[in-house]
């Protein structure tokens, strides 16, 4: 080699040397010690080759292993990969990973789709393991990596890395394949969720808004995925549960859509629950997701920890197709009269909502101060997010408010607020049916000596024991539930129940007479064709004037 270039890189004097001692003259040992380490100084141009290699001619995608995403290209590497392969390496966990009713991912992962399997706690789930591992769609090759937070070392350019609220690095999943264009990435992960949605059986993925501060994506969503829960069990009068439900699914239908797109009308729809704790009202949200095949978005302001630009960008995170509720509205103490005095220093908030990663360890201002926790979102912080020129078309909103009297009329206008429902204490129907459902079912399946007609007739007695409208149903399942499916004990032990419990009824069960004076309705296509969003839901139950089951009135 030229004297100039090996005087420029030294190594390429080291290599000659080593060449130059594996000539044949020389020694066996001689020989080998060139030959490693001709290996070591090779190996770091190698590396650097491979990565700009990889650099060039392939596409890349990092998933936090905490989002739905993740999920979902897991349980298809489990089922299709790591099940299907003579792997001699998987990660195995007791269930942790995914939700105990996650009927999906343990199907998925475990035993692959179309097995119908017993339940049993704590089985072991497998997954693939830390690492590289390659695999081919078609004709197409991918590499998948997983990643843990501690191994992160590596400089190579499959790196990926995420760092999570507290600055460490969290896991993620990376998905490589040959191109310049991530639409065969995109297909994949399309493919793996097409292959949830073929083989879900019953599960919907709730989101709940907080600790998003300094989170990579900035939309501050965390998630766990549910068993869905049966509107059949939420009890509340037919004619509105239909009501609603037909509703909410006209407005998710091509005719809905084309409607509001023909209008010129913001394609978004709103309810507000209102009514004492425990009434149902969150339940039969979430029932509602599951009936419609989309996720739920639980917001809670009253935290204290979301800001008016923390809140904007929950708002920009959400899907197109969803449902999202904001609980207890009127808890949050939002009103007009909430002044600049009660607000943090305009810009240390700046500061905090658009650059959170710049005080990873500084709290919230509120709280920096010492002060306590109080509501951060203001009004028009809140109109803006649900409905600014900004904000994101397509969700179903739904409040819920034990005191729908103190929220700002702005907040509950038509357009807002399309529907008011009331949710009122438990009825003699609604009675009956709980009993059934809690203690009836349970009987049946464990007790040949029980029989249907038996069972009918024991809570038809537990419902008249109960006072109409009195409890609320989250009060007579608790008393249920300590029955353990034993109607002879929960007949027994009712009258002393509701005497010991009356006194301690509150005043808040008691409202209804201004349930009337809520009325919204918001025209739509459907109105016209006297479709499900006509609101005629005057009760046809007359068995309980006051206080009412749950009511639409719109
Ligand atoms: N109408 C109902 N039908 C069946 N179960 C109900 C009903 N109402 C309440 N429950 C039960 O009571 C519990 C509490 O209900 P939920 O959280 O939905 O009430 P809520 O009205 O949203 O209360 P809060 O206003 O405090 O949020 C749940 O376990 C639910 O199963």
């Amino acid at each position: 080699m030229k004297r100039s270039a090996t005087a420029s890189f030294p190594i390429l004097e080291v290599i000659q040397r080593l060449l130059y001692r594996l000539k044949p003259s020389g020694g066996d040992l001689e020989k080998i010690l060139a030959l490693i380490g001709l290996y070591q100084a090779v190996r770091p141009v190698y590396g650097h080759l491979k990565d700009f290699c990889i650099w060039a001619c392939t596409v890349q995608v990092t998933i936090p292993e905490n989002d739905p995403v993740a999920k979902e290209v897991l349980a298809w590497m489990g089922s299709k990969v790591i099940l299907n392969s003579r792997t001699r390496n998987a990660m195995l966990v007791t269930g942790g990973m995914q939700d105990p009713n996650d009927d999906f991912h343990r199907r998925m992962i475990m035993r692959g789709p179309g097995a119908i399997e017993k339940r049993v706690d704590d089985e072991v789930l497998c997954l693939p393991p830390i690492g590289t591992r390659l695999f081919w769609v078609g004709y197409r090759p991918f590499i998948f990596a997983r990643r843990g937070g501690g191994s992160f070392r590596s400089t190579s350019v499959m790196s990926g890395n995420l760092v999570d609220d507290s600055g460490q690095l969290q896991n993620s999943l990376s998905l490589l394949t040959l191109g310049w264009s991530l639409k065969p990435l995109q297909e994949f992960t399309a493919l793996c969720h097409q292959f949830k949605l073929d083989n879900l059986t019953g599960t919907t993925t709730v989101y709940f808004a907080g600790g998003g501060h300094g989170d990579p994506y900035g939309d501050g969503w965390q998630s766990v995925s549910k068993a869905i829960r049966k509107l059949d069990t939420i009890d509340m009068e037919e004619a509105v549960k239909s009501d609603l439900i037909r509703d909410a699914e006209y407005y998710y239908s091509d005719q809905s859509r084309q409607f509001f797109a023909d209008c010129g009308i913001p394609y978004r729809r709103g309810y507000l629950f209102y009514g004492p704790p425990g009434t149902g009202k969150s339940s039969f949200s979430a029932a509602l997701a599951g009936h419609l095949g989309c996720d739920i978005y639980h917001i809670n302001l009253a935290t204290g920890d979301i800001t008016d630009g923390g809140l904007h960008r929950l708002f920009l995170g959400l899907p197109r197709k969803c449902i999202v509720v904001i609980e207890d509205i009127d808890s949050a103490g939002i009103g007009r009269e909430q002044g600049p005095s009660l607000r943090p220093n305009a810009a240390t908030q700046d500061l905090y909502d658009n650059h959170p990663g710049l005080l990873p360890n500084v709290p919230p201002p509120s709280r920096a101060r010492g002060e306590r926790r109080r509501n951060m979102v203001t009004l028009s912080g809140l109109l803006n997010a649900i409905d600014g020129n900004a904000s994101q078309e397509g969700r179903l909103l739904i409040m819920t408010s034990n005191n729908p009297d103190a929220l700002d009329a702005a907040l509950t206008r038509p357009g807002r607020i399309d529907k008011k429902v009331y949710f009122g204490n438990m009825s003699r129907t609604a009675g009956k049916s709980i009993f059934k459902r809690l203690i009836g079912r349970s009987a049946l399946a464990h007790d040949a000596a029980y029989t249907m007609t038996q069972v009918e007739e024991y809570a038809t007695e537990f419902a008249d024991k109960v006072p109409a409208n009195t409890f609320t149903p989250a009060q007579v399942q608790n008393f249920l539930q300590g029955c353990r499916g034993d109607p002879i004990k929960a007949l027994r032990d009712i009258d002393a129940w509701v005497e010991e419990n009356r006194d301690s009824v509150g005043m808040a069960t008691a409202r209804t007479s201004d349930a009337s004076e809520i009325i919204v309705s918001r025209p739509t296509s459907a109105d016209a064709a006297q479709s499900p969003l006509e609101d005629g839901s005057e009760d046809s139950d007359s068995e309980s004037p006051k206080p009412r089951q749950p009511q639409s009135m719109g």
